[in-house]
């Protein structure tokens, strides 16, 4: 069996499909995407195709991996690493489809038999991100995330403070004590904000703080971390072993979120996984993306110890365009009970991909980064 051909769909709401084609007729899905900067990855994963595996034996995943990321000298980074895990997300759904088991068995076999998702909860003002709070666990859910702020200035004054402590306060009033609230920092907030919101946030207990500096001031992660009881998560913008050893080493963080289709694929975020169990640190993989990525993810979940939850993006506030289920010939593969998932039983990453439908949605694809700016003018992150 080799490689024989492959094609990449730009669907709405923003999302990237891979389709590898063998000679057997065997096909595999993977979905390399960088948020935003889609035609990119297109761009990087045509290199890969083109240059290197087309008329490949699907099978020798690792080497394939070894020869994507070492291959090109210039290695690591958003764009390189999304293309590598979209074609080795496709590469795995081939092969459990060979084989005839899920991939999860390929890797292990389960260590559990359903994995919790959390719900992202959207809202500007301390109301309505309550009722939003509550009617998502009137559905079932037991988790929720939420975003701290909206733009802060590096030094700000106490109402930006607390009318983040408000936002959360009204939350936790509307779910009550039994339900867990991530609330994501985004990498928006510079370090002496981080001190002070965090203070004001502890008294509600959030589940975690994700990313509350961003990646490039990773170093200062252990100090945040000694300055709160917050538990501190961060790595949807990390993609490798490589840039999470720092973390794992400096005791910097409790909960990891890589993203399967960022930092390498299924076989790059199992091996980061098992370096996080080294140091008691649990994972909870991003996933604000499409169904193969979910699926991808649910994967890893399956057979990894550490994995605590799952992000997942049905019915997410900006999809206002597409969701997860519509790509999916039988979506009831991602239902939710009681606020959890079951683990897939299909061959490869146990989902069956509604062609006709990716087909029809083509290019359809309207969305890009919003920017962000002070009152001043200048650029805020976003
Ligand atoms: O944790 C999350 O899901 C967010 O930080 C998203 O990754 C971000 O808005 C870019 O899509
Ligand atoms: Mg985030």
């Amino acid at each position: 069996m080799y490689i024989t051909d492959y094609e990449l769909f730009e669907v709405p709401p923003r999302w990237l499909f891979l389709k590898l084609t063998t000679s057997d007729g065997t096909v595999g899905w993977g979905e390399p995407i960088v948020e935003g900067r889609s035609h990119t990855v297109v761009a990087a994963v045509e290199e890969l195709l083109d240059n290197y595996l087309l008329g490949e034996d699907p099978t020798r995943i690792e080497d394939h991996w070894q020869a994507m990321y070492r291959g090109g000298f210039y290695r690591g980074g958003p764009v390189l690493m999304s293309a590598i895990a979209g074609v080795d997300q496709a590469l795995w759904d081939l092969k459990g489809k060979q084989f005839g088991a899920p991939v999860h068995e390929l890797l292990g076999g389960r260590a559990r038999n359903r994995i919790r998702v959390y719900q992202w909860i959207g809202g500007d003002r301390p109301a309505d991100v309550g009722d939003a709070a509550r009617e998502k666990v009137d559905a079932g859910f037991t988790a929720l995330k939420m975003n701290a702020t909206a733009e802060l200035r590096p030094i700000d004054n106490p109402s930006a403070v607390s009318d983040a402590a408000d936002r959360i306060a009204a939350v936790r009033e509307a779910v009550g004590e039994e339900v867990d609230i991530g609330v994501d920092f985004h990498g928006r907030v510079s370090k002496p904000m981080v001190r002070r919101l965090a203070a004001a946030l502890e008294p509600y207990d959030p589940m975690f703080i994700e990313e509350p500096v961003l990646p490039e001031h990773n170093d200062s992660l252990a100090a945040i971390r000694e300055s709160t009881t917050i538990p501190i998560a961060t790595g949807e913008r990390m993609y490798s072993r490589w840039d999470f050893k720092e973390v794992f080493e400096t005791d910097a963080v409790d909960l990891i979120q890589p993203d399967v289709s960022h930092a390498g694929g299924i076989t790059e975020m199992k091996k980061i996984a098992s370096m996080a169990e080294a140091y008691d640190v649990s994972v909870a993989p991003h996933c604000p993306l499409g169904p193969i990525a979910l699926a991808s993810c649910i994967q890893v979940d399956a057979c990894t110890p550490n994995a605590l939850i799952q992000e997942q993006s049905l019915d997410i506030h900006y999809n206002e365009t597409s969701d997860v289920l519509d790509y999916l010939a039988d979506p009831s593969v991602f239902e939710y009970h009681d606020g959890f998932v079951d683990i897939p039983d299909g061959d490869g990453l146990g989902i069956e991909i509604d062609e006709e439908h990716v087909r029809e949605q083509r290019g359809n694809v309207d969305w890009h980064n919003p920017v962000w700016r002070h009152d001043d003018g200048s650029v805020a992150e976003w």
